[in-house]
C-alpha cells in the first residue's frame, strides 16, 4: 500500500520509524539532472533515472515528492567531540593549549554519563538539521553516546579519547575504558554504529602507549582516530623530545595506516603528506576550528592532495567552533585554502562537496557517500526555493558557497528518514533536556 507523505502531516511519527522502500520523484542532482530515485526497505539505493516512478511506484511503500529539491549526499563530519555542545560559548577567544587546559579540561572533570548523553542529543539534532548523517565522534562516556546515537539513527564511529600522559595506570584505565566500548557496541549489532581507537594527540599520549593503540587498532581492525600536527608547538615539542615530527612518530608507532583518521595536519610538512600517501591514512579537515584556535597555518590541501591523500571533512567539538553546520565548514575550506596558500583555484567547490561526502564515507569505510545504485540511501534534499539557492546556474556552487544548514529540508540515512520538510520528532524534548544539562554541568563545576 502506498503511503504519501506530500499527502500526510508531516508530524505523523510511522515515517520516521523505519528503513522502507521509497521513491523519491522529479529531485534534480548536483549535475542538473531531474530524476526520480528508488531504494528498497534495506536502505540501498537501487535505481536511479529519469521516469522511473511508473515503473516503482508499486514497489515503493513511501513517496515523496522531490520536486523543487536539490538531492546531495548526506555530509560526513569526519572528526567531532558531539558532547562538546553543552560547553557552546564556555570558553572563547583563547590560546589553543591554554583554552584546553585552563578552562576545557577542568570542566570536563565534571562531565558524567548522562551530560554526555543529552550533549551527544544535541549535537544530533543539529546535525541532521544541517544536513549531517555521520560522525566520527572522540569524547568521554561513550556508551552514552552510542545511545543518543541510536536514537538519533545516525551513522558513527566512536572511540574513547585515551590521554595518558605517560602514567601507566591511567593508559590501563583508558584502554579498558576502549575495550568495553568496542565489546559494548559489537553487541548492539547496529550496522551504522562502529566502534574506534582513539589516542588523543602525540602530545598526550608519549611512544610506548601510541604502540599499544596501533596493536590493538590492528587487532580488532578498527579506526585509530587521533589529533596530528595541529599546532606548531606540538610540531616543535615533538622535534626536540623524539627527534622527529609527529607524523613520522605516528607512523614509527605503528600508528599509520589506512584505518587512520588524523584530525588538522595543520602543520605537515611535503614529507609527512608523502608519508601519509604511502600509509593510506585519512586527514579530516577542520578549518573552523583551526582558524578560531589561530592554528597559524591551514593544513597543506595542494601537497596532500598531489600525494594523494584522502582528505575529508569535520567539524572539531562545539567548543571551538561553535556549531556543528557542515555548510559552514564547506565554504570556510574553500575559502580558507585559497586564503592561506594565496591560490584562487585551490579546493574548487566540486572537490570541497566530494570532500564533506564520498571522501568522509571512504575514510570511515561505509558504502555510501555518493547517490548511486548500490550504495545505502543516505540523501539530503535542499529547498531551491530558499534564497541562498536561487538563481541556479551552478548547483555545486551554490552547495558549496551560499548554502546553509537551514537550506536543508529532508534527511534521510540508511534509507530512514530523520527529517522530512523540516521536521524532527522529539526536537523540543532534545533542547530543554540539553539546555538543563548543561546548566547542571556547571552548577556542579561552581560547587566544587
Ligand atoms: N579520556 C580523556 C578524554 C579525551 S576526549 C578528547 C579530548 O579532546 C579535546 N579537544 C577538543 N578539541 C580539541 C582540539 O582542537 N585539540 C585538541 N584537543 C581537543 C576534548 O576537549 C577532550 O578533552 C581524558 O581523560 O581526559
Ligand atoms: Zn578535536
Amino acid at each position: 500500500m502506498s503511503k504519501q507523505p506530500d499527502t500526510t502531516s508531516v508530524k505523523d511519527l510511522e515515517l520516521y520509524t523505519k528503513t522502507r522502500s521509497t521513491l523519491i520523484t522529479g529531485t534534480l542532482l548536483p549535475d542538473k539532472r531531474k530524476v526520480d530515485i528508488w531504494y528498497d526497505e534495506t536502505g540501498t539505493i537501487r535505481e536511479i533515472g529519469p521516469d522511473i516512478s511508473h515503473a516503482h511506484k508499486g514497489d515503493a511503500d513511501i513517496i515523496i515528492d522531490g520536486s523543487g529539491t536539490l538531492a546531495i549526499p548526506g555530509l560526513y563530519n569526519t572528526h567531532t567531540h558531539a558532547a562538546m555542545t553543552l560547553l557552546r560559548g564556555y570558553a572563547d577567544d583563547m590560546h589553543l593549549q591554554q583554552w584546553l587546559s585552563e578552562k576545557i579540561w577542568p570542566l570536563e572533570a565534571h562531565l558524567t554519563g548522562d551530560h554526555v548523553y543529552w550533549g551527544t542529543k544535541l549535537a544530533c539534532l543539529e546535525m541532521i538539521r544541517s544536513g549531517t548523517v555521520a560522525m566520527n565522534d572522540m569524547y568521554f562516556f561513550m556508551k552514552d553516546t552510542a545511545r543518543a546515537v541510536e536514537e538519533a539513527g545516525i551513522r558513527a564511529v566512536l572511540c574513547h579519547g585515551i590521554i595518558t600522559f605517560g602514567d601507566e595506570a591511567k593508559l590501563e584505565q583508558e584502554m579498558k575504558a576502549t575495550e568495553d566500548l568496542v565489546r559494548h557496541i559489537r553487541s548492539q549489532n547496529n550496522p551504522l554504529i562502529r566502534p574506534a581507537i582513539g589516542p588523543h594527540a602525540p602530545y598526550t599520549v608519549p611512544p610506548q602507549h601510541l604502540e599499544v593503540c596501533a596493536e590493538y587498532s590492528r587487532n580488532e581492525d578498527i579506526i585509530l582516530h587521533t589529533h596530528l600536527a595541529e599546532t606548531k608547538q606540538e610540531v616543535d615539542d615533538c622535534q626536540k623530545t623524539n627527534g622527529m615530527s609527529p607524523a613520522a612518530l605516528l607512523d614509527k608507532t605503528g600508528c599509520l595506516s589506512s584505518r587512520t583518521v588524523a584530525a588538522h595536519g595543520c602543520w605537515l610538512t611535503e614529507d609527512d603528506c608523502r608519508l601519509l600517501g604511502e600509509r593510506g591514512a585519512h586527514i579530516a579537515h577542520n578549518p573552523v576550528s583551526n582558524m578560531k584556535l589561530a592554528t597559524g597555518r591551514a593544513m597543506p590541501y595542494h601537497h596532500l592532495s598531489e600525494k594523494k591523500v584522502n582528505v575529508s571533512l569535520g567539524t572539531d567539538g562545539c567548543s571551538s567552533n561553535n556549531n556543528l553546520d557542515m555548510f559552514e565548514e564547506m565554504k570556510t575550506a574553500a575559502i580558507c585554502q585559497k586564503f592561506f596558500w594565496n591560490s584562487d583555484t585551490l579546493l574548487p567547490a566540486g572537490e570541497v562537496l566530494s570532500m564533506a561526502t564520498s571522501s568522509g564515507a571512504r575514510a570511515l569505510g561505509y558504502s555510501a557517500g555518493e547517490i548511486k545504485p548500490g550504495l545505502s540511501a543516505d540523501i539530503c534534499l535542499l529547498s531551491l526555493n530558499h534564497p541562498s539557492m536561487v538563481p541556479l546556474h551552478n548547483p555545486v556552487s551554490n552547495v558549496a558557497y551560499s548554502a546553509l544548514g537551514c537550506t536543508v529540508q529532508t534527511v534521510i540515512c540508511n534509507g530512514k528518514i530523520l527529517m522530512y520538510e523540516g521536521y524532527i520528532p522529539q526536537e523540543q524534548e532534545i533542547i530543554t533536556g540539553a539546555s538543563s544539562s548543561a546548566t547542571d554541568l556547571l552548577d556542579r563545576a561552581a560547587r566544587q
